[in-house]
């Protein structure tokens, strides 16, 4: 059983055979992929106040030091991006900071926002403003705060991490499976485009490694919101000396991470952390969000590659470099889909993963968020370029 998922409401079943299964999974029993997909992102690191003390993160920052973003400073991270043909904007950041942050509190209110939900709504609204469509991965939410600033978002994310328990998620406050799932399970309530992923090498094993998979699978096929699925390598810093997954771990994890999952879904390595080169044959299809001009806030020791790194990827493996946005093709209402599109819709008449039929003509992306899509704007010509595949000509 995995730990806390009952106490959470998330109702799982994992099959033995199934871990078994996936456990004798290796690189040579999955496909290349067909082509591979990146998109271009500036990353706004909202506040580094966290409730919680990952041992791998040095992103977080205690009470009395952490920060938060001004919305002139949100508005230029933006811009800046906008300028240098990004489509989307990542906010990444500390999960919703508990009492101890006094100050980040106080700031807020004096912003005239009650949560930091509040203002991440604000902070999407000024991305959205500046041309760049929000991807928001705040950490685990109920699914009240999800509701609060689902309509402003393109898509939006949570790593499962594991559903191990783990040293690395020990004390008094803690990332929880439980917890973690439920918030995937929200994600898919509200049908909201969902990117999740597991952090390999925080002392999780190999069954749980298989679980963890299983466990994205079958919330997915509840809900079919899954786009992608990352698969990351946990990165060495200060904080973290336990040591990063080796090259044959990660071969191995990718390969079952694309047997484990559906075709519509997308498995994606970060390539500043991950030797994405040697991993695409395991069945990689996705590069995720790379910043032309934003550190990786999370592993900033660890720099993004330029686009022709990228394309030297795609070339090794024989596959087109597409540019894309941060919410699948898939997604999208048919009218705003391409011509080309050959894959399986997700408003409940592909039947890929089995939806009933009366969920048919859902409409993932908001009237926002389809506004931004269609508008008559320089953004709005920017993201259907990029639908159009034409960007990177
Ligand atoms: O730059 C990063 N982007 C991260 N991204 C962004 C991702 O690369 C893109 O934003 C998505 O592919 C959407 O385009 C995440 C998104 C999530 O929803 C969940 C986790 C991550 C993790 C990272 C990360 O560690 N670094
Ligand atoms: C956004 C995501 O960043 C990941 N994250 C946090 N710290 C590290 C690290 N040292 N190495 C790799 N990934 C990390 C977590 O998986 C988090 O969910
Ligand atoms: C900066 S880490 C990414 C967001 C969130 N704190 C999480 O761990 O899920
Ligand atoms: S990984 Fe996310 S939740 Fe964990 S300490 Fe870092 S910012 Fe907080």
């Amino acid at each position: 059983m995995i730990p806390g998922a009952s106490e959470y409401g998330v109702a799982l079943e994992i099959d033995d055979a199934a871990v078994e299964r996936l456990l004798a999974v290796t690189p040579e029993d999955v496909a290349a992929p067909r082509e591979l997909t990146f998109a271009r992102n500036v990353f706004v690191p909202l506040t580094t106040a966290c409730r919680y003390t990952c041992t791998y993160c040095t992103y977080f920052d205690p009470p009395g030091e952490a920060s938060l973003l001004s919305l002139e400073e949100v508005r230029e991270i933006c811009e800046r991006g906008a300028d240098a043909g990004c489509t989307e904007a990542l906010f990444t950041f500390g999960d919703d900071p508990d009492d101890r942050y006094a100050e980040i509190h106080a700031q807020l209110e004096a912003w005239g926002y009650d949560s930091i939900h509040d203002y991440l709504r604000a902070a999407c609204e000024v991305a959205l403003e500046e041309g760049l469509l929000p991807h928001s991965n705040p950490g685990d939410q109920t699914i009240e705060q999800l509701e609060t600033v689902a309509d402003v978002n393109a898509s939006m994310g949570v790593m499962l991490e594991t559903t191990a328990e783990v040293g690395a998620h020990a004390g008094p406050r803690r990332k929880e499976p439980g917890q973690r799932l439920r918030t995937i399970e929200n994600a898919g309530k509200l049908d909201v485009a969902f990117t999740t992923g597991i952090l390999v090498g925080i002392g999780e094993d190999w069954r749980e490694r298989a679980e963890s998979l299983l466990a994205i699978r079958e919330l997915h096929e509840r809900y079919d919101h899954v786009q992608e699925v990352i698969v990351q390598p946990v990165a060495e810093n200060e904080r973290w000396s336990d040591g990063s997954p080796t090259l044959e771990t990660m071969r191995r994890v990718t390969a079952m991470a694309r047997a484990a999952l559906p075709e519509e879904i997308s498995v994606q390595v970060p390539p500043n952390l991950a030797p994405a080169r040697e991993l695409i044959d395991c069945g990689v299809d996705d590069l995720g969000g790379v910043s032309p001009i934003t550190d990786d806030h999370i592993n900033p020791d660890y720099s993004w590659p330029a686009l022709r790194e990228l394309e030297g990827i795609a070339d090794d493996a024989g596959a087109p470099l597409c540019e894309r946005l941060p919410v699948y093709e898939r997604f999208l209402p048919s009218d705003l889909r391409t011509d080309g599109f050959d894959g399986a819709a997700a408003d409940g008449t592909a039947g890929a993963t089995g939806r009933r039929s009366e969920d048919a003509d859902r409409e993932w992306v908001s009237p926002t968020i389809r506004a931004a899509l269609e508008a008559a704007d320089a953004a709005g010509e920017r993201y259907r370029r990029v639908l159009r595949g034409t960007a990177l000509e």
